[in-house]
């Protein structure tokens, strides 16, 4: 049995995402028989409209559906719509009688999720006001979902942690990231734990470099306002990247114990280098697009976007050269990219291994740079490439680079489930490991925040510096081609 209240369930999120996902949890058969969602707001709207309104949604963004008319009507009396001031006691009273008559009705106590789908600042006071209410005590059945941000720095973050576990135990708080609901990144778990084939090498010893992008062929779209207040680093590098990162550099837990995976790569956020002022400038780099050209699409500058400051020095763009010091990862260095308005749409990660040691074959065999890599593309790409030197048909030795390639529609009919369909489930299971722990959120915003601190004091005189369509700022391409790497740009052709 689980009761939903999702807090802003007309807003984008709620249309674009949750209730897509529910609805889908719902086709697989992975809600319980008795299940109620309600979406809260403070507009006056029958539960009927609501319906409607998130059909609409529905129609647009399920994973699967056409599968609407036939299920709709079932999924559809299961949802609700209850006109709730998040800052106002009286909402949370109705709350409290419709939890009272759905346990009535079931003849036992719930599982009830509160998903916050509201901007961040609302937090506090509806975490204190369902406990006010009697609405947050069970830590067993009470969960709070926490959207991103989660702060927007060290002591923001930190002080939000105290406020919220005022209310609610760390275990019945789970901080959404959606990256790591995403198949292909947990992926990563499988594939490093349960091969005995990459461990040994995944290491300093046979490691050159590791690379991580996420670049997006989107601008900022409708959330100027959002994005201004926040820039590339708060919005990609603090919680997805560096998620991404945790992955692929984590020792291998003992169990998949919520706890102990998170410990695990909170050990990596930890031994995350923390730089200097003055090392700064040298380790990473921002960007903001100007106009251009965008899958033959012509895109404006950012600072001409919607609710964006023209003299914005917000970055759209950002690279990072970060090394995880200790013995594994001893002075391999991890590079982190992402942006907007770029060229492609791909997050992937490279793992860039070393060269063959001796080279017993004639320069003229190969002019393939660091043949060996496995490149793990997370989306929109679902695959996972092994590359390395085969012989080229022929009389002649000659080498070429070849891939192995695991992909994911090959091997499945099914579509992958969306990222929040996993989590949702995970929430209504309690199962925290996909998410975010406090000390983790904490341990990440201590990495950024002296890049964010130089950044912020030095407002950048060259913005806009890179072209919509293209890779981003030259001095990107820059940073990695000083250590002699560069960015591998094609992954989808397997560049
Ligand atoms: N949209 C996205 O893709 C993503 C969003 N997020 C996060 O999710 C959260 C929601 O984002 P998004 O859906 O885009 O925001 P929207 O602005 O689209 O929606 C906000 C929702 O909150 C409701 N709301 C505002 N004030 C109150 C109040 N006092 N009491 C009750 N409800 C209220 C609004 O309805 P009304 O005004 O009628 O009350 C509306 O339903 C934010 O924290 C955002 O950072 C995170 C990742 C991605
Ligand atoms: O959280 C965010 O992620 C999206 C990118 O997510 P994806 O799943 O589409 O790759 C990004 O566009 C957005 O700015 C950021 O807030």
């Amino acid at each position: 049995m689980v009761i939903i209240f999702i807090f802003g369930g007309t807003g984008d999120l709620a249309q674009r995402k949750l209730l897509p996902a529910l609805f889908n949890l719902y086709l697989d058969g992975h809600l319980p028989e008795q299940f109620y969602i309600a979406g809260l707001s403070r507009n006056k709207m029958t539960p009927a409209a609501y319906r409607d309104l998130i059909k609409k949604g529905i129609d647009e963004h399920a994973r699967r559906n056409e599968a609407l008319k036939e299920h709709w009507e079932d999924f559809s009396k299961h949802v609700d719509y209850l006109q709730v001031d998040a800052t106002k006691e009286q909402g949370y009273k109705a709350m409290v009688k419709k939890v009272a008559a759905l346990e009535g009705e079931w003849k036992a106590p719930a599982t009830i999720m509160y998903y916050l789908s509201v901007a961040p600042q609302l937090a506090p006071t509806i975490a204190e006001l369902l406990c006010k209410n009697g609405l947050a005590n069970d830590a067993q059945r009470h969960r709070l979902v926490f959207e991103k941000p989660f702060g927007h720095d060290l002591q923001s973050a930190k002080e939000l942690n105290v406020l919220l576990r005022k209310y609610f135990a760390e275990e019945q708080i789970f901080r959404i990231d959606h990256f790591l609901g995403k198949e292909t990144v947990q992926n990563i778990l499988a594939l490093r734990f349960a091969n005995a084939l990459f461990e040994p090498i995944w290491n300093h010893r046979y490691v050159d470099h590791i690379q991580i992008s996420a670049t997006e062929t989107v601008g900022v779209l409708d959330r100027g306002a959002y994005y201004e207040g926040a820039g590339a680093l708060r919005d990609m590098v603090q919680n997805h990247m560096l998620q991404l990162l945790c992955m692929v550099a984590m020792e291998a837990p003992v169990s998949f114990d919520a706890n102990e995976v998170r410990n695990k790569k909170h050990d990596v956020l930890k031994a995350i280098r923390r730089y200097r002022r003055e090392e700064v400038h040298s380790h990473a780099v921002r960007g903001q697009y100007a106009s251009g050209w965008v899958e033959g699409k012509k895109m404006q500058t950012y600072r001409e976007e919607k609710s964006v400051d023209p003299h914005s020095g917000v970055e759209t763009y950002a690279a990072v050269k970060l090394f995880v010091d200790n013995w594994r990862w001893n002075g391999v260095p991890f590079y982190i990219r992402t942006g907007k308005s770029l060229a492609e749409k791909t997050t992937h990660i490279a793992i860039q291994f070393k060269n063959a040691p001796s080279y017993a074959f004639p320069p003229e065999a190969t002019d393939t740079w660091r043949p060996n890599r496995l490149l793990i593309n997370i989306s929109p790409q679902l695959d996972i490439r092994l590359r390395f030197q085969a012989k080229q048909p022929g009389p002649h030795m000659a080498l070429q680079p070849v891939d192995m390639v695991f992909n994911y529609f090959n091997n499945t009919s099914e579509t992958q489930p969306e990222a929040y369909e996993t989590l949702l489930q995970d929430v209504i299971e309690g199962n925290a490991t996909l998410f975010m722990r406090a000390d983790q959120v904490e341990a990440a915003w201590a990495i950024i925040d002296p890049i964010m601190e130089v950044w912020g004091n030095k407002p950048p005189v060259d913005f806009p510096n890179y072209a919509a369509g293209s890779w981003g700022p030259e001095d990107a391409e820059a940073l990695i081609a000083r250590d002699g790497n560069h960015w591998a740009t094609l992954p989808l052709n397997g560049g």
